[in-house]
């Protein structure tokens, strides 16, 4: 496999347009099979990566029409969603997810596609294993059955998260057909300060410019402080695209995508990535090239962020308080916040920084790679987790977890009161048994806060991986930049 996997970094570069164009559509082209009668373009993709709970039923779909998988070669398998992440589980675990996972081993040896199930190494969030293992390239067209796909984005990869007909008939011609997004930009001018990160970038922007700014778009982020991100922070930032409301969001590559795919298991190797990384250098959105729609967003006025509602885009600062509802021009958001502010039990005025929590979770595919694990370990050392406070780590996959014990994060969490689990999805959704009791009050790493999105009535506040480690020290949501140091 490794080796159709590195063939197909050397496809040819992308046609030179006359024309000045982004990134995005030097991609996109370089994938167009056909413009369809209908509007949309046909693209080829270049990985498939499947999860469980979006798998099955493309399968049956499959099986009724008598067709195969055109190229197992080109698609991965893992499982991540329902599986239990208790230390030590396996694919019995979770009753609840014996079913699927079952299915999907089934599917996956019946069709000759590679499964990185429970028990594997390889194991982990699709969107987390993707990069991790040099499935996701610079320049390639990934596509999956799961709307965080954007987060391959981040290596200036094309992330593009689909639904079970769509899994279906990428498993049937690995192409997709698809309206083509259009063009947006948001630029990032300035310095960030000292604990910010991509989360909080991302977080401010979506609180910025609303969930729907992003409708229809490939977004590109740009501008100095980008760059200046580790590839694993362009990661978080690309995945939370899906919450500006996008179809996927993309940093253009340069030396330190470059760096970051060298020696993943099933990236290209020696004159292979040679040859790729020239192609990858040369992805850059021309200077005259046309957005539908900029934006710039400036860093150095952007604090710690937390939500306090249940729409990503009810997020403030940490120093700010719960808004008045009253105060938003919109009729629609004013109904929408009384509703937020009812759910998760706040009261206008009421300062975020003091709120009691009684859970805390680090993981998800936003925030649950190493480096996420190491900035919050950085804030728990040698602390303890407050007596009222259910603290997790989740790490995002087997190969994150077994990097963060090889450099002792695991010690550094368990002495600190934190259950250190199995990877997976968990808390971020759970569809598995990982919940937050009904009423409590969670601080999470994760991407979304709707209503019972962490169990029926759970309370959901997203920030960082070093906010949400501060919290659960402290007992209540702080400042991790006024915490003390350890
Ligand atoms: C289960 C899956 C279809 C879903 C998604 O696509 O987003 C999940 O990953 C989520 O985050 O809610
Ligand atoms: S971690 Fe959360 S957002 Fe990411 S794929 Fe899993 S359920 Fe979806």
């Amino acid at each position: 496999m490794a080796t159709a996997f590195a063939a197909m970094a050397d496809r040819p570069p992308a046609a030179t347009t006359a024309a000045p164009s982004t990134v995005f559509d030097k991609i996109w082209d370089a994938h167009l099979v056909k413009r369809l009668d209908d509007g949309r373009d046909l693209v080829f993709v270049d990985r498939h990566v499947l999860q469980e709970t979006t798998s099955a039923q493309a399968f049956d779909g499959l099986a009724r029409a008598g067709r195969a998988v055109r190229h197992a070669e080109l698609t991965v398998a893992t499982q991540d969603h329902i599986v239990s992440t208790a230390p030590g589980r396996d694919e019995a675990t979770n009753p609840a997810g014996r079913e699927l996972l079952g299915l999907m081993r089934t599917n996956a040896r019946a069709h000759g596609i590679p499964l990185f199930g429970v028990d594997d190494r390889r194991q982990g969030i699709v969107h987390v294993i993707g990069p991790e293992l040099g499935l996701a390239l610079p320049g390639s067209l990934l596509a999956c059955g799961d709307s965080h796909t954007s987060t391959v984005g981040g290596l200036g990869a094309l992330g593009i998260g689909v639904g079970t007909s769509e899994v279906e008939h990428v498993l049937a011609t690995q192409t997709l057909a698809m309206t083509r997004p259009r063009n947006m930009r948001v630029t990032f001018e300035g310095a960030v300060e000292p604990g910010v990160t991509a989360k909080d970038l991302i977080l401010h922007t979506i609180g910025a410019l609303g969930t729907a700014a992003g409708q229809g778009s490939a977004v590109e982020y740009a501008g100095a402080a980008i760059r200046r991100l580790p590839v694993e922070a362009r990661l978080t930032l690309c995945n939370m695209s899906i919450e500006l409301g996008a179809r996927l969001g993309l940093v253009a590559p340069d030396e330190a995508t470059v760096a970051y795919v060298r020696n993943r298991e099933f990236a290209p190797t020696g004159s292979a990535l040679a040859e790729a990384a020239r192609y990858w250098l040369g992805l850059r959105t021309d200077a005259d090239a046309m957005f539908g729609q900029e934006f710039t967003i400036d860093c150095s006025r952007i604090a710690p962020q937390v939500t306090w509602g249940t729409s990503p885009q009810d997020v403030a600062g940490i120093d700010a308080a719960v808004p008045d509802p009253a105060s938003f021009a919109d009729a629609k958001r004013r109904e929408l916040a009384a509703a937020a502010l009812r759910y998760m039990g706040l009261e206008p005025g009421t300062r975020l920084a003091g709120l009691p929590i009684d859970v805390a979770f680090i993981g998800s595919c936003t925030n649950g790679r190493l480096s996420d694990l190491e900035a919050a370990a950085a804030v728990i050392q040698g602390r303890r987790v407050a007596p009222t406070v259910r603290a997790l780590v989740v790490p995002g996959s087997t190969a994150v977890k077994r990097a963060a014990e090889a450099i002792g994060l695991d010690r550094v969490f368990r002495a600190a009161g934190f259950e250190w689990r199995d990877a997976g999805c968990s808390l971020c959704v759970s569809v598995n048994e990982d919940t937050v009791p009904p009423g409590a009050r969670c601080l999470a790493t994760s991407n979304r806060n709707f209503e019972n999105r962490q169990g029926p009535r759970s309370r959901t506040h997203l920030a960082s991986p070093a906010m949400v480690a501060a919290a659960a020290i402290a007992g209540r949501i702080v400042d991790v930049r006024r915490e003390p140091a350890p």
